[in-house]
């Protein structure tokens, strides 16, 4: 098992270029197989949950090229197996994208219930009602979804709850539908936007995705296209938390700004000094942290997948803080292992209270989940001593090469996996 060694108190300073987004990319992976084309996608994060979904994709006969680390071309014409299974998607949740692909490309599929980090329940009938309104026939069984219809037709879909899943499952579906579909109350993350544009550049007629109505025309047939992924708002928010942690100065660079307002808005209301550039966004820390509120919301909210990194920044900000989940009921399991590392944080429901303290001591901690995982690394970042992360595999579902782009920034960190190179590191950095 491989973790992570942290020596902290190094202030992170420099520039670190920021991959595709792996949320946006999951979804326009399954994209690609509505077409018999082939599709080319740029920008792919070389990360484990991209892996796991090509391997999928390959496992019901689509053919992937991999051209380098971060392209590849996909092929959907020799798709023999309609059926998914449990093997190839039980670590990721994306997989349920599959679902809407092949039922909008085959009008059938079967895929096994999706994983994913365990942050909450994660019930996905919002999907199923949705393929359910377009006329297909889904049921569960034997941990399969299974969606079939003779033909899908456009209908007007409310979601009762705002669904990043949802609103790109049912867009997909609909692409290929008969007639017009209106989702209201549509996710309106970056990443639905990405989908959306990626799917019109095949041909789709997608509108209004990045708003709350979402207008889909069904085409019959889509077509190839060469397809750039977004920057990932997450990957760079996780840095820009470092920098704050570690009292640093740093540029993350390739980025879309817009997409990082809700984390820029509380950096600069802790204290820290934010310049926005084209395509970067730099971060200077210098002055003290401090406290302040924040609540987990759908875009353009604060996002729940920088929650843990924020919290990991507030316990070691001055006064007293709350941080509210909002959208999953079970994001806090970080906070145990923060408090071995000194924070001092009591959950109540889904409230956090943080009370800051002056800085975190470096222990032992083990990655619940993904960003749980990020945060626990900026923890041991700020951290005086050292700091091992147990089950790193969670962050590296989603960062590509983390530990050398903060190495690169001054971070003395190592991926280990043996006690032999803990004590090596040990004896270096003391
Ligand atoms: C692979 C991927 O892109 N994962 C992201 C996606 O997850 P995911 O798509 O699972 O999250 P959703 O946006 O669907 O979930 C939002 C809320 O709706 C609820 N819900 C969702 C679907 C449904 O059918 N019924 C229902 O009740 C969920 O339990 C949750 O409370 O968006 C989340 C919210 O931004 C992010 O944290 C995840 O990183
Ligand atoms: C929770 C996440 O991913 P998933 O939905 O795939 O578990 C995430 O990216 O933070």
């Amino acid at each position: 098992m491989e973790q992570y060694i942290i020596k902290g108190g190094n202030p992170l300073v420099g520039e670190v270029e920021i991959g595709g987004a792996k949320n946006a990319a999951l979804a326009i992976l399954a994209t690609a197989i509505m077409t018999d084309e082939t599709v080319t996608i740029e920008n792919l994060p070389n990360v484990r949950d991209i892996n796991v979904m090509l391997n999928a994709i390959e496992g019901i006969g689509g053919k992937v090229e991999r051209i380098d680390a971060h392209t590849v071309k996909i092929n959907g014409s020799m798709i023999s197996d309609l059926s998914v299974d449990y093997e190839y998607i039980k670590k990721i949740r994306a997989s349920y994208y599959l679902l809407g692909a092949l039922l909008g490309k085959y009008k059938r599929a079967e895929v096994a219930l999706p994983g994913g980090c365990d942050i909450g329940s994660r019930p996905i009938d919002l999907h199923l009602k949705g393929f359910r309104a377009l006329g297909a026939n889904v049921d569960i069984q034997h941990g399969l979804i299974a969606a079939a219809a003779e033909e899908l037709k456009g209908t007007h879909i409310y979601l009762d709850k705002v669904s990043v899943g949802a609103t790109i499952n049912i867009m997909m579906a609909a692409a290929m539908a008969e007639g017009k579909t209106t989702i209201e109350n549509a996710a309106k993350e970056p990443h639905v936007v990405d989908v959306a544009n990626c799917l019109n550049s095949m041909g789709a007629n997608i509108r209004g995705a990045g708003t709350d109505v979402i207008r889909i025309s069904g085409v019959e047939k889509l077509h190839k296209t060469e397809y750039s992924i977004i920057p990932d708002q997450i990957e760079a928010g996780t840095f820009m938390f470092a920098a704050a942690a570690t009292r640093g100065d740093v540029t993350v660079k390739n980025v879309i700004p817009k997409h990082l307002e809700a984390t820029t808005a509380k950096l600069l209301e802790i204290g820290c000094e934010i310049e926005e550039l084209d395509d970067a966004v730099r971060v200077v820390a210098s002055k003290p942290l401090t406290h302040t509120q924040v609540t987990t919301l759908p875009y353009p909210g604060f996002p729940t997948d920088m929650q843990p990194q924020m919290s990991a920044v507030l316990a070691i900000s001055q006064g007293t803080s709350t941080v509210t989940e909002s959208i999953f009921e079970n994001r806090f399991k970080y906070v145990d292992e923060l408090t071995r590392m000194g924070a001092s944080i009591k959950v109540e429901s889904n409230i956090a209270i943080i009370t800051g303290i002056e800085k975190y001591t470096g222990a032992r901690v083990s990655a619940p989940d993904l960003r749980a995982g990020a945060a626990l690394v900026i923890a041991g970042l700020a951290a005086e001593g050292i700091t091992v992360v147990d089950d790193i595999y969670y962050i590296e579902r989603g960062y590509e090469d983390f530990e050398k782009k903060l190495a690169q920034l001054g971070a003395q960190i190592e991926k280990v996996s043996t006690d032999k190179e803990i004590q090596k590191f040990t004896l270096k950095v003391s």
